[in-house]
């Protein structure tokens, strides 16, 4: 490998420093992730929240690198387990992909081949990454199968993907993501399309197995309430930028930014029971004509003419930071 291996300092799993994915378009330039920075320590459960268009996929892809033409990405910093991924030929990525981190999407069919028997799609992908034999790899597909609660999971490795409901396709992706144990799971909103039920029980179990296993997972959601009892961490994302980010309690009990207290207003409680819930105002700006400065500042209920300018993301106290100029718990 010609990539360079630093010391890994500490538990940092993952240090991105202004990441910045552009789409290069006719209409002009989508600024879809705008310089965002993360750290993920090892084990670490972060919530990615936003509505829908903050760049939160994107920010999902570019760290597996999987952004399409005319997509462009680039960082300041993007390392990975000690590695710098932004010298890591197209191959060793492949490598990394599936191995060491792996990335569950929005659509099982993304992950499982329709032509496929769900036993060949796994064997295979257990033997792309370890030299084991097809024995040894159908034993440890059946073993994740049990563990992400697939009943009789001996008959459904037999089987095509379209013999399976969507809730078990779902879990038979999320299975092959957990194959090789990989230190980094990214989950891109995976149970939104399921029922609410099928939701709290796959999320329940994503998250036990990434526990036992020390395996990190970033859990990219619109619905803060999903992430606010599974996260340490929790980052918010406006308009491909990070503006609020803390561990769970800060975001949930002592939220700074004005659109972190909007999608706080918006959960349903037993409170907004019957009453209308509340909406953040106004709709997420274009991307490609985002307002000068603060680009929340034309929903914002605490918007003054400072708000044209820049807020830089700052500490608030030790492991929170929010970019607002006004920024302070819900009165
Ligand atoms: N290939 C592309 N070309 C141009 N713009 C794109 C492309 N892919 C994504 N975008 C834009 O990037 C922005 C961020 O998209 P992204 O899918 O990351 O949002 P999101 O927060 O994940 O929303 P959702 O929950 O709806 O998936 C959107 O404005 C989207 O239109």
């Amino acid at each position: 490998m010609n990539s360079v291996r630093a010391m890994p300092a500490s538990d940092l799993l993952l240090d991105v420093q202004g990441l910045k994915t552009y789409f290069h378009t006719r209409e002009g330039v989508v600024k879809a992730v705008d310089g965002i920075s993360l750290e993920i320590r090892q084990g670490e459960i972060l919530g990615l929240v936003g509505e829908s268009g903050s760049g939160k996929s994107i920010t999902g892809f570019s760290l597996m690198k999987l952004v399409d033409e005319p997509g462009r990405m680039q960082a300041d910093r993007l390392y990975f387990n000690g590695l710098d991924l932004q010298k890591l030929s197209p191959d060793e990525y492949r490598q990394l992909r599936g191995r060491d981190m792996a990335m569950i999407f929005q659509d099982p069919s993304t992950t499982l081949n329709p032509v496929l028997r769900i036993d060949t799609q796994m064997i295979e992908a257990v033997q792309a990454h370890n030299r084991v034999s097809r024995q040894a790899a159908r034993a440890r597909s059946l073993d994740v199968l049990k563990k992400v609660g697939i009943p009789s999971p001996e008959e459904r490795l037999t089987v095509y993907p379209h013999h399976l409901s969507g809730g078990m396709r779902q879990r038979i992706a999320i299975a092959i993501a957990l194959l090789n144990s990989p230190k980094l799971i990214i989950a891109d909103e995976p149970t939104t399309a399921l029922d609410v039920t099928i939701q709290g029980q796959i999320l329940y179990e994503v998250q036990k197995l990434c526990r036992e296993t020390g395996t990190a997972l970033i859990w990219i959601t619109h619905d803060l309430a999903i992430v606010s009892g599974l996260a340490d961490r929790i980052a918010v994302m406006y308009a491909g930028r990070i503006v609020e980010t803390g561990m769970a309690s800060q975001i949930i009990g002592a939220a700074q930014h004005p659109y972190t207290h909007g999608l706080i207003s918006s959960i349903p409680s037993v409170h907004t029971r019957g009453h209308d819930l509340f909406q953040i105002p106004g709709s997420t700006p274009s991307l490609l004509n985002l307002p000068k400065g603060c680009p929340f500042r034309t929903r914002c209920y605490r918007a003054t003419a400072q708000c044209e300018l820049d807020p830089a993301l700052e500490a608030v106290a030790p492991g929170h930071e929010a970019s607002c100029w006004h920024k302070g718990v819900q009165a």
